[in-house]
């Protein structure tokens, strides 16, 4: 990455100001209440519950502190990320993605036709990960993704999956928070993940990059799964755009805690109630960056739309129904090369 590739370069309007806002206000919410010990009286998480749905509405963005995630896990999964990305090109390129298999490592990722500044290992959290043959609708062939296994460090794998354990248990209680912010039942969305869920793991590390002015770590994006759970080290660089002005804001980076968002299918389900916010990551020009988001994705055979509960005369439903597995096959497809056309998105499946 030494020589600036046009590649990289962003258009004027979406270059980042170097100096930016930090958001002091982002909110932080203590999940003391369900972690430390067993909730017998669904009162004692009422404050906690009216936080988490005033953050998803204000900001779609929160981060949680003591949410039960072992420290220690999270140090070693940082370790075994420093030590797979420091290897030579060479050795990280024969753990490679491809066509067949998108899991592990690859420095190319494009977000909106622009590449990111960064190098990324992906590891699903069930191998294998069951999902469509193709895009088509009318295909109801069914394969599956399976993780690689680095040699280097030791260990790799298991490190990734108890810690994967970790914040997918994080995951689930999250959702309970969420489905009883929009007035549901706390497992109503435990369904579409308990069997077949589809998600994954992401190692990004982001090097030293000399053109902070013009490139990005990430582009501006949406997630497009259910919630992401995000460990930002302490150089910081993820930017949110502020629901309430558009402005892009730093979030500032918290040890220990993670950075949660609520993506594209919550925003579905909800009926636009919630809605999944634009994000992007700086670059530094001195220090490399590690980051691990975790995105919560539910099985393929979901079928995504806005919750009956949600919907009713006065507010009909949004969106068309859409198949989980087969949107993730699309945009996983669209991510191999540079094209000039846009990703797919939510909105169109947006009833006018
Ligand atoms: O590295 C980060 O802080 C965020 C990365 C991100 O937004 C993503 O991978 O979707
Ligand atoms: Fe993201």
């Amino acid at each position: 990455m030494g020589e600036v590739d046009p590649a990289f370069i962003q258009d004027a309007e979406h270059r980042p100001k170097l100096y930016t806002i930090q958001a002091e206000e982002i909110p932080v919410i203590d999940l003391s209440p369900i972690t430390n010990q067993a909730v017998s009286d669904p009162s004692s998480i009422e404050g906690l519950v009216k936080e988490i749905g005033r953050a998803c509405k204000e900001w779609g963005f929160f981060q949680v502190i003591n949410h039960g995630v072992p420290l220690s896990l999270r140090q070693n999964i940082y370790k075994a990320s420093r030590l797979f990305f420091a290897q030579t090109l060479e050795e990280k390129r024969k753990v490679s993605r491809d066509e067949t298999s998108p899991n592990g490592y690859y420095d190319t990722e494009h977000t909106k036709n622009v590449r990111d500044w960064k190098e990324v290992f992906d590891f699903h959290a069930k191998d294998p990960t069951f999902i469509p043959v193709t895009s088509d609708d009318h295909d109801d062939r069914v394969t599956h993704w399976t993780n690689q296994s680095p040699q280097y460090p030791p260990n790799f794998r298991g490190i990734i999956e108890e810690y994967v354990e970790e914040v997918e248990k994080l995951s689930f209680k999250l959702m309970e928070l969420i489905a009883l912010s929009l007035g549901l039942e706390a497992k109503r969305f435990e369904e579409f993940f308990i069997k077949d869920q589809t998600s994954f793991i992401r190692l990004n590390h982001y090097p030293p990059c000399p053109y902070p002015h013009l490139a990005l770590g990430v582009g501006r994006h949406k997630d497009s799964g259910a919630l992401t759970v995000l460990a930002q080290d302490e150089v910081g660089g993820l930017e949110v755009k502020r629901k309430a002005d558009q402005e892009w804001v730093r979030v500032k980076p918290t040890p220990d805690a993670y950075i949660i968002n609520v993506g594209d299918i919550i925003q579905v389900w909800s009926n636009d109630f919630y809605e999944s916010v634009e994000h992007r990551v700086m670059v530094n020009p001195e220090k490399e960056r590690f980051s691990i988001p975790f995105f919560f994705f539910p099985a393929h055979d979901t079928e995504v739309q806005p919750l009956e509960e949600l919907t009713n005369e006065k507010n009909p439903p949004k969106y068309r129904p859409y198949k989980w597995g087969k949107f993730l096959v699309t945009r996983k497809s669209s991510n191999f090369k540079k094209k000039n056309v846009e990703n797919i998105q939510i909105y169109h499946y947006k009833i006018a």
